[in-house]
């Protein structure tokens, strides 16, 4: 169309739209969102030449206009331009904030919090579950807890927090016209977006000032470190920011953009995983079946479920692997172009391209999956295939420099909650309704969501 060119196929499911192309044209296109010329990768040998080959090319990212406003001017590690600076972010974030150290050391986090889950659920007996409210409620808590060190959210002014990460999350999904025809720009000051993310933001920093000052206080107690309450991420970012003496500083608006990521980065993903995998689940009792078995000949009557436990569990790690290939929370990867034309597969790729890999086709490419409209967690049983970025096949998390820090963190929270869920429940949807009569039909705004909350009834064993 004129002025938005393809525009109009970024509106509603996106993946399925650009699957269809490629079906069509081939794993690599170039489409124009309006004046963005945008190249489309589709296959898993397409992405490996952008994501290894060319990594170092395609590691920058598009400046969305008002997810840079969210995040300090992109003072964070999601959206900061490609260098030294987003260099040392990410440091902070792959060595301090996220390395599998600190992830165990989060153990008690995940215990506790599934804790409470799984009395809540146990509560709503004989009724149904609301697995959509229940699961992003859960990693709130658990994300909460390791940023701050202690469940903000369930204080008055922790509810206000709550209300304020539903508007970010929602505000991060919005992607506009104005992000690809510049020139559109007044449009947005026209109807009311400018006025509400400024206004947003002032009162997201005023939320995210009041934390770091009552923190500032509190550490000042070594009683609160002793209480269990000590070594979360704001410690450690105001440790960096208060030392000059290191390679890397931030500034104070750098530790609240760093919080930020692990907001937005951590709680939405990981539970649309979980409601996902729940989901297919149900719709397959035989999956579901083998895998109670194997938690539960591993588990025994043990009450604690330990990382060493989870290691043992192979179906488990299979079946998750299969939920993120069916379902990647993150469908649409995307990236930018250095200043530098390249030639990708015979083809000229000029400098600043827009790159979306769509992780969704290439997770449903026949070319790489024998079958693979069908969900089979056997597939993965004896197969090296991981989700770490080095097997483009499946690539929910990305791969390459700006692959996803919070692997690790993710997989462990889920890993543990699922062990716990169908160790000590059986689960069936209500009213006798069978796998087959779910709907699957998608939402997606940045994240990918079932478009209907799943509902499901849980009987304690
Ligand atoms: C199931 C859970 C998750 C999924 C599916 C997921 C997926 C992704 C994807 C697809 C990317 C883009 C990668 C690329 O460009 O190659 C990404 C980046 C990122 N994720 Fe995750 N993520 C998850 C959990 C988390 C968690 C728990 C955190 C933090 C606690 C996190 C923090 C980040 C950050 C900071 C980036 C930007 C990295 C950079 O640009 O250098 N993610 N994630």
């Amino acid at each position: 169309m004129p002025i938005l060119g393809h525009l109009r196929l970024l509106s509603s499911l996106p993946h399925h739209y650009l699957q269809l192309l490629s079906i069509k044209h081939g794993p690599l296109m170039l489409l124009h969102f309006g004046s963005i010329s945008t190249l489309i990768v589709s296959s898993a040998d397409a992405a490996r030449e952008i994501m290894r080959t060319h990594d170092i090319n395609f590691s920058y990212r598009h400046p969305f206009k008002v997810q840079g406003k969210l995040l300090y001017n992109c003072k964070d590690v999601s959206f900061s331009p490609y260098g030294e600076f987003w260099r040392q972010l990410r440091s902070i974030f792959v060595l301090q904030l996220l390395s599998n150290k600190r992830v165990q050391s989060f153990h008690y986090i995940r215990e506790e919090e599934a804790s409470i889950l799984i009395k809540k659920i146990r509560e709503k007996h004989p009724g149904p579950v609301n697995l959509r409210e229940m699961f992003p409620d859960f990693t709130n808590y658990v994300v909460c807890r390791s940023a701050f060190g202690r469940n903000y959210t369930k204080s008055e002014n922790g509810k206000k927090f709550l209300i304020l990460l539903r508007e970010l999350s929602e505000l991060m999904g919005a992607v506009g016209i104005v992000d690809f025809v510049p020139w559109l720009s007044w449009i947005s000051r026209v109807n009311g977006l400018d006025k509400r993310v400024d206004r947003f933001v002032k009162q997201l920093d005023n939320f995210l000032e009041g934390m770091i000052q009552e923190r500032l206080e509190t550490r000042k107690d070594k009683q609160d470190v002793l209480e269990g309450n000590g070594e979360n991420f704001l410690d450690i970012l105001l440790d960096i920011y208060n030392d000059n003496s290191g390679d890397v500083s931030i500034d104070r608006d750098g530790i609240k953009a760093l919080i930020l990521d692990v907001f937005i980065g951590g709680i939405d993903t990981t539970s649309t995983v979980l409601e996902w995998v729940m989901t297919e689940l149900l719709r397959h009792p035989t999956v579901m079946e083998k895998l109670q078995n194997e938690i539960r000949q591993i588990l025994k009557d043990k009450h604690d479920i330990k990382d060493d436990d989870l290691e043992k569990m192979h179906y488990l790690k299979a079946v998750i692997k299969e939920t993120l290939r069916y379902h990647p929370p993150i469908p649409l990867v995307m990236r930018r172009q250095g200043n530098k034309d390249l030639k990708i597969k015979g083809y000229d790729v000029r400098a600043g391209t827009l790159v979306i890999v769509n992780a969704w086709a290439i997770g449903r490419d026949p070319v790489s999956w024998d079958e693979p409209e069908k969900f089979q967690p056997e597939r993965f049983l004896n197969s090296p295939i991981d989700f770490k970025g080095l097997d483009f096949e499946l690539i929910p998390f990305g791969a390459g420099r700006r692959g996803c820090p919070g692997i690790a963190f993710s997989v462990a929270t889920i890993e543990f909650v699922l062990a716990n869920l169908l160790q000590k429940f059986n689960w069936e949807l209500p009213n006798g309704a069978q796998g087959q009569d779910l709907d699957m039909t998608e939402r997606f705004r940045g994240t990918l969501h079932r478009n209907i909350p799943l509902m499901a009834v849980a009987t304690h064993v």
